[in-house]
């Protein structure tokens, strides 16, 4: 928590403000945009909120998006939801991203990494080509504009093939990573029906193999749109039958053609599980991805053509949309497809070695897993040219800022970073001209302007309070799938404050203007930086026959951990033996994938819900932290007040 004065970590030394692209960039929006030249990044934000039409035509310029036609305004309707970004103007998010091609063809776009670490190099001219032949072969398989194309890859070059040929044909991406059980990914591409499905044999994880061919075979049936199914044999295997190969459909050497979309066009859906329900089928549009990550990635994170981009996600987090676009800065950007501590725990400071990543990017939970684990990052790689370590996932708790330092340099700049697949990325983090506070994120992000509000909307300075968005941003969801009137949509973020963004988030904006994150407001899951939905878990635990009901929370622990217990309670005569256990256990880390699996299972005399019936979870998490339970819960909305009692003495045994 923050101090009225506390000492920077880390402070950037003048030339290195200077020549920050972010400083390059206030001093030509001042001569250009009426930006003000005085005052550093505080001034520069203030402006990018306030004259947000004046900012987002900044970056459109500085960054040189290619409009094929022009717009009519900057923003339409500037209303949320329902924002509507460059009415008029068509582009395609693809063809930014393959730019590079022209001039640095030979160069490496793409750094693959598998667990052998050695990478292997894929130039931009050769990332072109296999998009074109890519994006030929969907267009002569019949996928059009807004038809789905779905992944169930691992992070490898032909899932970044695979997006950008889906998008240049103005088609829509959605990808799964092949850790994920059948129910979880049909549970997403069911809703969004799709054409094609791109997909592996399996995948090799700790260096073991993962044979995925029955997974894929359930898809298939489970999928009657699909029209087409691509085969990727990562473990050598062969097509099965009526699939095509990967092989031959990126070999020609064809020019991409991109289609020249609306810039609201959907560019992919992610999906961002709840409490009930299916996932939320989200959906971003080509133009606002382009735009909201150009400035994220060019100003924010810096990086532009001869940089590196390393960061540890698989193809299921919205951090590996993030990663590919990394490409639309000129970024070579580093796919690793393995485990994050393989075949030690210090796997991914070996990668960022060997792939010479300048910005490394990693989750919380894995830089305290490597101070626990007494990793030695700097003595062991030669990690001099990584300039930015930057987390997410859930907040870097103190001790991982001075582990950092320590370990790996004192003039690191440390990027603890906050968003969302909401929004396809952060509402702050990440500042190359601004100090480094422990346990603080640096500023909230240009044209984002992000506060804390109490119950009635009053904005707050150094005090916690609820994490709200008061201006759209282009990355907003379009809307949710099959949410035909938006209510969906309207639920998940604006019903609490009508026309704010509520992400759902504790926060604390301080008065030296960094940000907070104290985790999560509502009761969505959040396992290093993995969202999950509790209702995915119940679907499956309650199938056993020994389970009547479950509840499962996720506590954030002050060192930085996660607790997960999965509370049951038994059907009559049912025991909580070590068999039980392991079959929950093995049913989750089948139907679900690995990440799900709960830290501990424990056995309750009965799930109490509202009296509308629904699990109580946020006050069950209260009181598991430590709310007194008249402040935890409010007793007329509970079936069973007395089931509270047992969660409330499990704890004060806790405490
Ligand atoms: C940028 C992020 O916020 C990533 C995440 O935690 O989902």
């Amino acid at each position: 928590m923050s101090t009225a004065n506390p000492q920077p970590l880390w402070q950037p030394e003048p030339e290195r403000i200077a020549q920050a692209r972010i400083t390059e960039f206030q001093s030509w929006a001042a001569e250009r945009h009426g930006a003000p030249s005085e005052g550093g990044y505080p001034a520069l934000h203030r402006w990018s909120v306030d004259q947000l039409d004046t900012f987002w035509k900044a970056v459109t310029e500085w960054f040189d998006v290619r409009f094929s036609t022009p717009y009519a305004r900057v923003l339409g309707d500037r209303s949320m939801p329902g924002a509507q970004w460059f009415p008029g103007a068509t582009l395609n998010y693809a063809e930014h991203a393959l730019r590079a091609a022209t001039d640095r063809a030979d160069e490496p776009a793409l750094l693959y990494v598998d667990e052998i670490h050695e990478p292997r190099p894929v130039t931009w001219s050769e990332l072109r080509r296999q998009v074109g032949s890519l994006a030929a072969e969907l267009r002569a398989l019949g996928v059009r504009p807004g038809d789905r194309v779905s992944g169930y890859l691992p992070n490898i070059p032909q899932a970044v093939v695979a997006l950008l040929a889906t998008a240049a044909v103005g088609a829509v991406w959605t990808s799964c990573a092949p850790d994920f059980g059948a129910r979880s990914v049909l549970d997403r591409f069911q809703q969004v029906e799709p054409v094609v499905l791109f997909t592996v044999d399996g995948y090799r994880y700790g260096g073991k193999e993962h044979d995925r061919r029955d997974v894929v075979a359930e898809l298939r049936r489970e999928l009657p749109t699909l029209r087409a199914v691509v085969h990727i044999p990562l473990l050598g295997t062969e097509a099965p039958a009526g699939a095509l190969d990967w092989s031959a459909l990126t070999s020609a050497d064809v020019e991409p053609v991109f289609e020249q979309v609306p810039f609201d066009h959907p560019l992919w859906v992610l999906y961002s599980s709840g409490t009930t329900g299916l996932p939320k089928a989200i959906v971003q549009s080509q133009g606002g991805i382009l735009v909201e990550h150009l400035k994220q990635l060019g100003l924010h994170c810096g990086l532009g053509p001869g940089d590196r981009f390393f960061w540890y996600t698989s193809t299921g987090w919205m951090m590996w949309n993030f990663l590919v676009s990394g490409l639309l800065t000129g970024t070579t950007i580093v796919l690793y497809d393995g485990s994050p501590g393989y075949p030690d725990t210090g796997a991914q400071w070996r990668i960022a070695e060997r792939t010479g990543a300048n910005l490394y990017g990693t989750s919380a939970a894995y830089v305290m897993a490597c101070r626990k684990a007494g990793v030695h990052p700097s003595r062991d790689f030669d990690l001099s040219r990584v300039r930015c370590v930057a987390t997410t996932g859930s907040p870097l708790p103190p001790d991982g800022f001075r582990w950092l330092h320590d370990e790996v340099r004192d003039d690191l700049w440390i990027a603890s970073v906050s968003g969302g697949t909401d929004v396809c990325s952060c509402f702050a983090g990440a500042v190359p001209t601004l100090p480094v506070y422990i346990g603080e994120l640096q500023a909230p992000g240009l044209g984002t302007d992000l506060q804390s509000w109490d119950p009635s909307g009053k904005p707050l300075i150094d005090e916690v309070g609820e994490l709200v968005v008061a201006n759209p941003m282009p990355s907003m969801p379009i809307h949710f799938w099959n949410d035909p009137d938006g209510s969906r949509y309207h639920d998940s973020y604006f019903d609490t404050y009508p026309g704010v963004w509520r992400h759902g988030d504790w926060i604390t904006v301080t008065s030296r203007g960094t940000v907070v994150i104290h985790g999560r407001s509502d009761s969505t899951l959040n396992r290093q930086g993995v969202r999950m939905g509790s209702a995915d878990i119940y679907e499956v635990v309650e199938r056993l026959p020994e389970i009547k009901e479950s509840l499962v929370i996720g506590i954030e622990e002050p060192d930085g951990g996660y607790w997960m217990p999965l509370f049951v309670h038994l059907a009559p005569g049912a025991v909580l033996d070590e068999g039980l256990r392991d079959r929950v256990k093995q049913a989750i880390r089948q139907q679900l994938s690995p990440r799900h699996v709960p830290d501990e299972i424990i056995e309750v005399p009965g799930v109490p819900h509202t009296l509308t019936g629904k699990r109580i979870e946020v006050p069950v998490k209260r009181l598991l932290q430590g709310t007194p339970l008249e402040k935890a819960v409010n007793p007329g909305s509970i079936d069973n007040l007395d089931l509270l009692n047992f969660y409330e003495s499990l704890a004060r045994k806790r405490r």
